[in-house]
């Protein structure tokens, strides 16, 4: 029997554990409805202490996020000891993979992920947030290749909106902006413009601008701001990471303008697309059909609880029926297995 039966009669199958971190760990899963694969990450709440805050405010971020590059959130399941967030599973792995496999990316490869990754903040900042923990470990790849930002526990919502003025000095040292790290108020929008040139920097490069195994050291360099630009470095690029790691971050770039840079639109003609396809926010009729079937329950009853998304079970069957039409499957749920009887013992 698994370890968390709570899973397996919510609805899921629990497979192999794909990451291990300080809040816990995710494991690959199975949605026994859809038969679509899963990521649900494990949190034992009794461990959580302070960590606890983060963990909701991620969850809320997620419930009020919807865009193709940002990883899906499915379900939330709490117990009195445990939390498990049912999301997106990325089969590709973490970019940081990608890029290390490959020593390092040619410019159009960088230039497909960095496009990727300025659509999904743009959506964020106009959401109102701030991830203040971009780095390559927290930017996925599923199976096509498409890019997905994990890790929104860091995350903030200035309640008076993104040109508030924030705090907390949070997220690694290595792709954070001196402002940061100086410990003075910073905007979110740019110490996550910060982070993206650093990432950038990394997709080009194969290796981090700011680097120390003395963290004092590695203060020095980012609050000075210089790093290496290797020979093979187009002048377009080394023009815009000097724009992106400004120490100064009311000269760096503004995710306006990096919309619209030459280098970000080299290729494609245009820039990267900054609306969200809000798909799963509308309704989708015949996932609604296959569901009002399935549980015997009236379509627009099903809509109108569906519509108040609870991320609970119908939520997640919902939007994996979803991902099933998108990938071009039969929409179809499984029967739930009726146990079959066991033989009596013949003694
Ligand atoms: C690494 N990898 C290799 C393959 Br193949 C699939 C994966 C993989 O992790 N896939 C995957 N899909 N969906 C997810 C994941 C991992 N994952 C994660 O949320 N992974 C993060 C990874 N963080 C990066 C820096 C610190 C921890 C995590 C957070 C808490 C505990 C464990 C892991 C989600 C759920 C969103």
């Amino acid at each position: 029997m698994s370890r968390y039966p709570t899973l397996r009669c919510c609805g899921y199958e629990l497979d192999r554990t794909i990451g291990t971190g300080g809040f816990g760990k995710v494991k690959l899963a199975t949605h026994t409805l859809t038969g679509e694969k899963v990521a649900v990450k494990i949190m034992d709440k009794t461990k959580l202490g302070k960590d606890l805050p983060r963990v909701k405010l991620e969850i809320s971020a997620l419930k009020s996020l919807s865009h193709p590059n940002i990883c899906k959130l499915y379900q939330v399941i709490e117990t009195e000891t445990h939390c498990y967030v049912v999301m997106e599973y990325c089969s590709g792995g973490e970019l940081f993979d990608h890029i290390v496999e490959k020593s390092r990316l040619s410019e159009m490869e960088s230039r497909m992920f960095f496009r990727q990754i300025i659509s999904a903040v743009s959506y964020l900042h106009d959401n109102g947030y701030a991830h203040r923990d971009l780095k390559p470990e927290n930017v996925l790849l599923d199976k096509e290749q498409n890019l997905k930002i994990i890790d929104f526990g860091l995350c903030a919502k200035p309640q008076g909106g993104m040109d508030s003025l924030l705090l907390t000095s949070c997220g690694s040292p290595t792709y954070a902006a001196p402002e940061l790290i100086q410990g003075v108020k910073y905007h979110g929008s740019e110490v996550d413009i910060w982070s993206m040139g650093v990432i950038l920097y990394a997709l080009l490069c194969g290796c981090l601008p700011f680097e120390s195994d003395n963290i004092d050291e590695l203060f020095k360099k980012i609050l000075r701001g210089k790093y290496i630009e290797p020979g093979w470095l187009s002048s377009g690029s080394k023009r815009l990471l000097r724009r992106m790691l400004c120490v100064d971050p009311l000269k760096r770039i503004r995710i306006n303008e990096l919309i619209n840079d030459p280098w970000i639109k080299l290729g494609f003609g245009c820039p990267p697309s900054t609306l969200s396809h809000a798909i799963d926010q509308r309704k989708d009729v015949e996932c609604l059909e296959v569901m009002s079937r399935h549980f015997n329950v009236e379509a627009e009853i099903l809509w109108s609880r569906l519509s108040k998304w609870k991320y609970d079970s119908e939520t997640a069957t919902y939007l994996l029926l979803l991902n099933l039409k998108k990938s071009g499957f039969p929409l179809m749920l499984k029967k739930k297995e009726i146990p079959k009887p066991q033989p009596e013992l013949i003694i």
